[in-house]
């Protein structure tokens, strides 16, 4: 956390960024890009600026009740809170042109009550701990607590061009603090504030942000050279660069998508990796995917889902309509597996997968999958829970097609 106020000018930032994603709905990260753009910010104080920013949302219902506001209010009462929130963290009030004041005495009192209630405390809507408790039972109140902190950097090693100790000597070169994490082997964890996207390491491809946990994912479709592989709901690559790199560049890597920007953005992700053997593919129509019947050693299904265990990183998805959207995107997940796992051929392996630690999105999603296709058998599965590993929350589940 801080160990000083914000200035003025970064408070009026961390205003702005707050008012586009709680008012006008804009995703967390395009509002940062939004209000970053064109301004001088030393990498510090952007790094302080995403440090409240992140907090602030982790944990928005607390803070509004400790100084007595509604989160609807927040574009005309905003300054309250952030006044609040650094006499939460025993700081001085940043000193901002306009602010509305808050009642010290007041709040103090209001902190002693929320610590009574330890799902305010843990920055957790209703709905959500509902949600968790009706899925997860016992093993939520630590996943609920994991979920309020704040989320560390982790830089995936691509390894078509480096090692990871090459890496971390290069990285080190260039000021970026940094070390090894023991259980992922792809993995470096970033301990530094550096503005990782203007080193040459970065420039150069020797990288890729990515978080640990999803790191694993990739890692379990243990694709080989010379494999054909698709990676059916590939976004901007994330995983897709990854699994190239398991291929050492040998092969054939189809990344797809419903939606050409992302593998547009791919696409420039993949010539800076040097990952050769990616083609983009958009999904036009159903026509797309029968086309490829019975012909992938390994397809990714990393699946549209409601981002329940990367919440610590898109802290976001609390404050919106995520509760009313899951049976939609459980449904599109069963439409999915169904459809998609044609692709699988007799032999290869379905990689099913998301960034959800809910059963329903989950295990049950495979467990009615399986009781309906017959032709293909478990293999194993992994629940990466936050509370217990550090990283973002995910899902795996592998799974052999046995026949046609
Ligand atoms: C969890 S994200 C993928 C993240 C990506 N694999 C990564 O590692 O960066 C899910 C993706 O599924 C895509 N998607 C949504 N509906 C789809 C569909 N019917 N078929 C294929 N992809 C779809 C979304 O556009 C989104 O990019």
């Amino acid at each position: 956390m801080l160990t000083y106020p914000l200035s003025g000018s970064s408070s009026e930032l961390v205003l702005n960024v707050l008012t586009m994603v709680l008012t006008q709905g804009k995703p967390l990260d395009r509002a940062y890009s939004h209000n970053f753009s064109g301004v001088k910010l030393d990498p510090t104080e952007q790094a302080r600026i995403t440090v409240v920013t992140g907090d602030i949302l982790r944990r928005l219902n607390l803070y509004c009740f400790i100084v007595d506001i509604e989160p609807t209010e927040f574009e005309r009462l905003g300054s309250k809170l952030l006044n609040g929130w650094h006499l939460f963290h025993g700081l001085e009030l940043p000193k901002m042109q306009y602010s509305l004041q808050v009642d010290a005495k007041l709040l103090a009192e209001k902190i002693e009550q929320a610590k009574l209630n330890q799902v305010l405390w843990d920055g957790c809507p209703q709905w959500l701990d509902e949600l968790g408790q009706a899925q997860l039972q016992k093993k939520w109140p630590a996943e609920r607590q994991a979920l309020m902190q704040a989320p560390k950097r982790y830089l995936r090693v691509n390894t078509l061009k480096c090692d990871r100790q090459s890496l971390l000597t290069k990285l080190s070169k260039e000021g970026v603090q940094a070390k090894e994490v023991d259980d992922v082997d792809s993995a470096i964890e970033v301990i530094s504030d550096s503005a990782l996207f203007r080193t040459e390491s970065f420039k150069n491809g020797l990288f890729e942000q990515q978080d640990a946990g999803s790191q694993l994912v990739a890692a379990a479709v243990d694709a080989k050279p010379g494999m054909r592989v698709v990676d059916a709901c590939a976004g901007a690559g994330g995983k897709t660069l990854h699994i190239a790199a398991q291929m050492q560049g040998k092969g054939r890597l189809l990344a797809m998508d419903i939606e050409q920007w992302k593998l547009d953005n791919l696409k420039t992700r993949a010539k800076r990796a040097g990952a050769h053997n990616v083609e983009t593919r958009i999904i036009a129509s159903s026509k797309t995917i029968k086309r490829l019947k019975l012909t992938a050693d390994r397809v990714l299904l990393d699946v549209p889902c409601s981002g329940l265990g990367v919440l610590k990183r898109n802290p976001d998805s609390k404050w919106r309509d995520t509760a009313e959207r899951l049976p939609v995107l459980i449904d599109l997940q069963k439409q999915i597996i169904d459809s998609y796992s044609r692709m699988v051929k007799v032999g290869g392996m379905l990689i099913y997968a998301t960034c959800s630690i809910m059963p329903d999105e989950n295990r049950h999603q495979v467990d009615r999958f399986l009781a309906e296709h017959p032709q293909f058998e478990f293999i194993d599965d992994e629940t990466i829970l936050v509370s217990e590993r550090g990283f973002d929350g995910f899902y795996l589940a592998r799974m052999k097609r046995v026949s046609e």
